[in-house]
């Protein structure tokens, strides 16, 4: 059966666009700004549905595009500048950065009450302990699909292909909390397939389109697509995973939805939580 990331991040978008009249009603509109470094066709094409999907729900967007040979404090500064202008709600720092930028440091510039896409060291510390935070936007949407299909993790063994800040790494702790016994799998592992034909629950996490054959599954595994690669493909061969699958998500169609769906979600918390501050 496919699990529909389209149907349930529309329900989450029409809970936070009703919550966005709201807000505009008390003089409050939610703002999200984006920060992009470089040109990656790719990376313009996911801030540019970040702003469609944010102004469908009538959340404001501020689009901030800096050039690829940008320092890492130059970046700094302009993250800073958006973390202390009050008009902005929530800050998202497109992944990944071009390699001699410190991606760390850029994050770490970020707010934690406008971390909306759950990226700094504050918020995966927050989700790691339980306490309250925002989740990783990614990893967010894909445990929301899950709960969305009644998917049991208690006790369920997860592997999580991919151990990237944004996407691997917390969809492993989440499912942690959970209670999920996880492993995670990378680019050093050793015989790959023989930890996910072990995988009640199998992330992939990889950025390598269809990297993921079917005989790597066991039968009746949940599979999560998160992997997004040019062309709309996953990592993930749909075609020789659909039929060993009890629960899979398409690619278009699954994790992506959602992932906006939570980023909305949780702009619209951060401007909720400036104006109690007020
Ligand atoms: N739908 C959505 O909302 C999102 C989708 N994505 C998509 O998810 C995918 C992954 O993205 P992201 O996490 O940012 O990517 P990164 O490139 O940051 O991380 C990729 C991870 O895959 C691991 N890896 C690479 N090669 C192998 C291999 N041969 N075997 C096992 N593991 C391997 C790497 O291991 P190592 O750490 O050892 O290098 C790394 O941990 C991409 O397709 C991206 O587009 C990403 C974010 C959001
Ligand atoms: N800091 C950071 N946070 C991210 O969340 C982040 C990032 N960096 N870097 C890049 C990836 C990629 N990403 C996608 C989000 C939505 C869709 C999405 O909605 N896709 C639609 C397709 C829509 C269409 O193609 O028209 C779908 O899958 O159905 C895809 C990809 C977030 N990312």
């Amino acid at each position: 059966m496919l699990m529909d990331g389209t149907a349930a991040a529309k329900r989450i978008v029409d809970q936070a666009a009703a919550d966005t009249a709201a807000l505009k009603a008390d003089g409050v509109t939610p703002c999200l700004a984006t920060v992009l470094v470089g040109s990656d066709p790719a990376s313009v094409t996911y801030v540019r549905m970040k702003q469609n999907r944010s102004a469908k729900a009538g959340i404001g967007s501020w689009h901030v595009e800096l050039p690829e040979a940008i320092t890492t404090r130059t970046l700094v500064a302009a993250l800073t500048e958006l973390s202390q202008d009050p008009d902005v709600h929530g800050i998202l720092l497109q992944h990944p950065v071009p390699p001699h930028i410190d991606e760390r440091a850029a994050f770490e510039a970020i707010a934690p009450e406008k971390d909306v896409d759950g990226v700094t060291m504050h918020s995966f510390a927050a989700m790691a302990f339980g306490e309250p935070g925002f989740v990783s936007a990614t990893p967010g949407g894909i445990l929301r699909l899950l709960d969305e299909y009644e998917v049991d993790l208690a006790g369920k063994h997860a592997v999580v292909v991919g151990r990237s800040p944004i996407l691997g790494k917390p969809v492993g702790m989440m499912l942690l909390a959970r209670d999920a016994t996880v492993t995670y799998c990378h680019s050093r592992t050793a015989d790959l397939a023989s930890y996910t034909r072990q995988a009640d629950i199998l992330v992939a996490a990889v950025g390598k389109p269809k990297f993921i054959t079917g005989d790597a599954i066991k039968p009746g595994a949940v599979v999560i697509d998160a992997g997004y690669n040019p062309g709309n493909i996953g990592d993930v061969d749909f075609a020789g995973a659909v039929d060993k699958a009890s629960l899979i998500t398409p690619v278009p169609g699954g994790v992506g939805p959602m992932t906006i769906a939570v980023l909305l979600e949780q702009t619209v918390a951060a401007a909720k939580m400036a104006q109690r501050r007020l």
